[in-house]
Formats: structure tokens, sequence, C-alpha cells
């Protein structure tokens, strides 16, 4: 009876099924309950309503252009044909599909020309993208042998321009969506996946994507680009990763009115409503694959830090954005010390301005501290010490205790009012006048605004009392940059030390001196957490086990390359594994003394 249910029988020729296809109204009609599987599309009056058995279950029914509807399938369709999520939550009429196609299509040089530098960034991706559908292996293999020019397609810059474009760029799905819908159903639509083994989650709430704010579902674009580079740089086997957007409705006023929107165009659940739908997630991943390691990404602050907080003793989670920036930046940041021929253990003497109080921004500052607390002793003075080297400033100026409604992430790190009085600042005040008065060695944004480190702040960091400052401008992507390493450098000459989150070209000064433009992106350190989380067998990812990857990052750089100002290994050296190897081994023995 089941191979019976599973049956399919064409309803006439080909050619007519396809033509049927264009102007079906679709309906189903339930069968049998034994033949639960089998599914009826109505196609012209003329000819009644004709069943059509479909051979194949789920994902299998997706890549089958006969019988795929994609987003057209009804939700009791999903259901009876184990396709519930494993396509966005809203279900559109056939109608609705072929104008989000044709909006698509007639956009694509607009498209191309609001985002990165590159104006055939996007159908690059789109190239690369069907060739990901037809054919994994030849994907990951042009990707590997590529891999400088093709991560900012897959990656940051692009990605940002793809999920901002998602709702276009839909073909094929990819991935796991559970939404506020599926309350109650996600412990069964887990199964629906077909791998028997899944190693790594890349999740995200679409909420915080990239600096380009709440983009709701089409954020499952970042997910699949993480996971992209945990197969090229981790060797993480491509059939057991999983990208998933968990759709618990948009904040996204132009996404709630869109028409071609694929998400749930309701207002983000708030509070316990939405704690109980990423917990329901939690445990029916590790329910089905025990062993799982899952990677939070880009959720807005507030629910970075507290689910963080909820999962990490329990489950085999991180969150990239709040540890694994950490990580890349504490790197980083030990880097320019011996860029300034100084020894690593000077770090805890570094004046630190962090423009940006948000998950990347607090998370950095809160580990940076804790590196300098531990070369200082790990006491109690050298924690008090270590929280003097640094001075946040957030959206509403320099953050004191004098703040009123403080976010209680950033409360730590509030400065003492007489204290900062006695440096001539005050509550509020702004990142230009902290910059003059601090001569800070070091200025970090993360802070998602493009050209926040204005000519005026650059000015004011020539006052460094660095013989070598170093900029990070680290928010992504290329047009949130804080600054371009062209504005840097031509106001701070060769000396500086340059990072930014999205990928810049070197400057040249001419006589050969280069101004060195380091990518300082989480993606030096998330695939070696991953992949040593897996070979250790980790029960959880703990504080030490991510501080011995930020240490080997650091270590990593020689030091004739940190003293050209080199602070990052290139993105070639990235791929030859020997570095995530090298994350992940040194994570796995150093990390597992410090847990
Ligand atoms: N390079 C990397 O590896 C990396 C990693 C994570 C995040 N990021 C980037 O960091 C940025 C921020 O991410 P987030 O999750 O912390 O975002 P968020 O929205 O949580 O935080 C942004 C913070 O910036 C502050 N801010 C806004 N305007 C400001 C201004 N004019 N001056 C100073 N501060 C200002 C806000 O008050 C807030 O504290 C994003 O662009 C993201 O792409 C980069
Ligand atoms: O995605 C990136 O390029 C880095 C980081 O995770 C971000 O959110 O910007
Ligand atoms: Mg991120």
């Amino acid at each position: 009876m089941s191979n019976f249910s599973s049956q399919l029988r064409l309803s006439s020729s080909l050619l007519k099924h396809l033509k049927h296809q264009i102007n079906a109204t679709s309906s189903t009609t339930s069968a049998s309950a034994a033949a639960m599987m089998f599914e009826r599309r109505s196609f012209t009056t003329t000819e009644g309503s004709r069943p059509t058995i479909v051979h194949k279950r789920s994902i299998d029914i997706l890549h089958d252009p006969w019988f795929n509807k994609g987003t057209a399938f009804s939700m009791t369709e999903r259901d009876r044909l184990d396709l519930r999520g494993l396509l966005p939550p809203t279900v559109m009429s056939s109608q609705q599909q072929i104008e989000r196609f044709m909006v698509d299509l007639k956009r694509l040089e607009v498209q191309a020309r609001d985002g990165p530098s590159d104006p055939n960034a996007l159908a690059k991706w789109r190239i690369l993208n069907r060739l990901h559908d037809r054919n994994e292996t030849m994907y990951y293999k042009v990707l590997i042998e590529n891999i400088e020019e093709y991560a900012p397609i897959v990656y940051t810059p692009t990605v940002g321009l793809v999920c901002q474009n998602y709702s276009g760029l839909f073909r094929r799905p990819r991935g796991m969506y559970f939404s506020a819908e599926d309350r109650g159903e996600m412990m069964s639509m887990v199964y629906n996946w077909p791998a028997d083994q899944v190693d790594m989650i890349v999740v995200t709430d679409g909420s915080r994507i990239l600096g380009l704010g709440d983009l709701g579902v089409q954020g499952i674009g970042i997910t699949i680009g993480k996971l992209d580079l945990y197969v090229a740089a981790a060797g993480i086997n491509p059939q057991r990763v999983l990208p998933v957007m968990i759709d618990v409705g948009t904040n996204n006023e132009r996404l709630l009115k869109d028409p071609l929107y694929l998400g749930l165009q309701e207002h983000r659940l708030d509070g316990e409503e939405y704690i109980s739908v990423v917990d329901e997630f939690m445990e029916a991943v590790f329910t089905r694959w025990p062993h799982v390691i899952v990677q939070f990404e880009d959720f807005q602050s507030k629910w970075a830090f507290n689910l963080l907080q909820r999962y990490r003793n329990t489950y085999r989670m991180f969150n990239d954005d709040v540890q694994g920036t950490a990580g890349v930046a504490i790197a980083g940041l030990l880097g320019a010390v011996r860029a300034q021929g100084k020894p690593m253990i000077d770090f805890p003497k570094q004046k630190i301005v962090v423009a940006g109080a948000g998950s990347a921004g607090i998370g950095v500052v809160n580990a940076a501290r804790k590196t300098m607390a531990r070369m200082l002793g790990n006491t109690e003075s050298a924690f008090e010490s270590a929280s003097s080297q640094f001075w946040v400033v957030d959206a509403n100026g320099l953050i004191t205790e004098e703040r009123t409604n403080i976010d209680p992430q950033a409360l730590p790190f509030a400065r003492k009012a007489k204290e900062v009085g006695h440096q001539g600042l005050r509550e509020g005040a702004s990142l230009v006048e902290v910059v003059q008065q601090i001569k800070p060695d070091v200025l970090l944004g993360l802070s998602a605004v493009g050209g926040l480190f204005s000519k005026e702040v650059l000015e004011a960091l020539k006052g460094s009392t660095s013989t070598r400052p170093a900029i990070f401008a680290m928010s992504n992507p290329t047009k949130n940059a804080e600054c371009t390493p062209e504005e840097a450098f031509s106001v701070l000459g060769d000396q500086l030390i340059f990072a930014s989150g999205s990928p810049f070209n070197d400057v040249k000064f001419g006589d050969g001196v280069i101004g060195h433009c380091n990518q300082g992106n989480n993606m030096y350190l998330f695939p070696g957490i991953g992949l040593g989380t897996l070979l250790s067998g980790s029960r959880i990812i703990s504080d030490g086990m991510l501080q011995a990857a930020a240490e080997c990052l650091a270590a990593y750089m020689k030091d004739d390359e940190v003293l050209k100002g080199i602070i990052y290994p290139s993105i070639s050296r990235y791929i030859r594994l020997d570095l995530t190897e090298s994350v992940a081994t040194f994570y796995l023995v150093f990390g597992l003394i410090y847990y």
C-alpha cells in the first residue's frame, strides 16, 4: 500500500502536465488515510480533477522540476509530502511566484549597482548558486581553488546584498525554516531534513544581518555563506551542514508591506514567546543530532547575549558575533602591539576606544579585558586595572555610570564620571572628543555606521601616543565600514595598522611602500572553533577554548609580517587548511586544559 501511495501517475502527457502546471489553480484533496501521501492537483475545469501520485518525498520533490511548486506548496501539501520546514513559511500563489520572478529579473542591474564595488557581484553569486544546486562537489572545488576571488561573493560583502534581495533571488530552497507557526511541530519537522548526520548548524533569526538591520527570513543567506566557509576552510562534509532560519516575524516595515516577501508578515515575537520558539528549535535539533554544533549568527544584541547565557552550559553552541569576533579582534590587537616592536605582554598598557556597544563591540571589550587581566595575574586588581584601558562610545556618545537606562551588557564598561571628568570628558562625549582627549593606541569600530571615522576623527587620532596607531573598521558590509583604508592611510600615514571587516585593497604609497589592509573578520576563527569542537567531542564551548583559538591566530603571524603591518593571514592561506587546522588543534589541546 505504501508503495502504491508513493507512485506517480501522470494525469496526461508531459506536455499537458507542464501546460497545466502554469495555469494550475492548485487544490488539494486528501486521499484515504492509508494512502495519505496521495496528492491531487486539479488542472482545468474541462479536464476535471485528476490525481497526481508522487513517487518522491521531501527534498527530492523540490529538486524535481516536473513536480516542484516551490513556495506554492500549501501547508497541507507540505505536511503530507514531508516538506514542512524545507521552504520559507509564506505560501504563495503561482501568480505571485511569477510576479516575484519577473520583479527580480527586471531589477538585476539596479540591484548590482546598489552593492559592493564589483558591479557583477550579484551575477557571479547567481552563477555560483546555480552550480551549488547542480553539483556540490564542483561548487566547492571552484570555491576553494578561487577563494580569494569568490569568498567576497559567497560571503561578506556580497552575501549582504543577497540577503537584502533574497525574496527575489530565491530559486531552490537551501536549509531549514522554523517559524512561529511551527510551534509544537518542530520535533517532527526536523526529521524532514534528508541527512542522518549533521555536524554543523548555523542559525539566524534575521534580526541583525551584518550591518543591514532586520532582514527577516531573508537572513538565511548569511547562514549559507558561513557554512560555505566551514566546508572550504575546515573541510566539514557539505552533506553534514545545515543552514537554519528561525522566522519569528520582522520589524522591518518595508518587508512587512512587500507582497513578494517570503517570511511571516507580522511583527517579531518578543519575550517568553520568542524564547519558547528558540527553545523548541534547540530541543528538536539536539534530539535528532545530539552531537551537532550550533553557531548563532546575526541575532540582535539583546537576544545574542541572552540566548548565549541560556544555552552555553547545556548545548554545544556559540555565538559567532559575540565570541568569534572577540577572538579575531584579540588576535588583531595583539598583532598591533607586536607591530609596535613590543612584546604581546604589553597589551594591558594599550588604550582602546571602541565605537559600538552591541553584541560585537561588547563581546570584544569583554574578551580583551579578560585577556589583559590574565596577563596581569588574574587578580581582582588586575581586572580593575584592565577595565580602565577601554572607552566605549555608542550612538549616545561615551558611556559612563551617569547613563540612564544603561544596557546591562554595557554597564561593566561604563566609565566613572569623576575619572572621565579628569580626562576632560563627560557622559555622552562625542567620538572625536574621546579620541582627542584619550589619544588611544587603538580605535575599533563595530557600530554598523559607514564613515563614522570621519576626517575629524582620523585627524584626532594623529595625536595617538602610539608609534603605530591601529584602526579596526570592522563593520560589514563594505559601505558600513567606519572608514576606508584610503581615508585612514591618507591621514595617518604608512605606519598605521589597519583592518576592516569586509575586504578592501591595500593602499600603495609609491616607492614600493604599501599600507596593508587586513581583513579582520570572524571567518578566521569560526571554522576552527567548529572543527576543534567536532574533533574534541567537547560537550560545551568554554571561554578558555575560545581564548586558545584567539591566541593561536595571534601567534600564527610571523614577526616580519607583523612589523610590515600584516596582522591577519591572507585569505589564500586561510584555505590551505593549515590555519584552521592549527586553530582547531591548539583549541583542542590548550582549550581543553583551560576548560
Ligand atoms: N568584522 C567582523 O568579524 C564582525 C563581526 C560581528 C559584527 N560585525 C559588524 O559589527 C557591526 C555591529 O554589529 P552588532 O551586532 O554589535 O550590532 P548592534 O546593532 O548590536 O550594535 C551597534 C552598536 O553601535 C552603536 N552605534 C550606533 N551609531 C553609533 C555612532 N554614531 N557612534 C558610535 N556607536 C554607534 C549602537 O549604539 C550599538 O551599540 C555590524 O556592522 C556587523 O556587521 C563585524
Ligand atoms: O558575517 C561577517 O562577515 C562577519 C560578522 O559575522 C558580521 O555579522 O558582520
Ligand atoms: Mg555575523
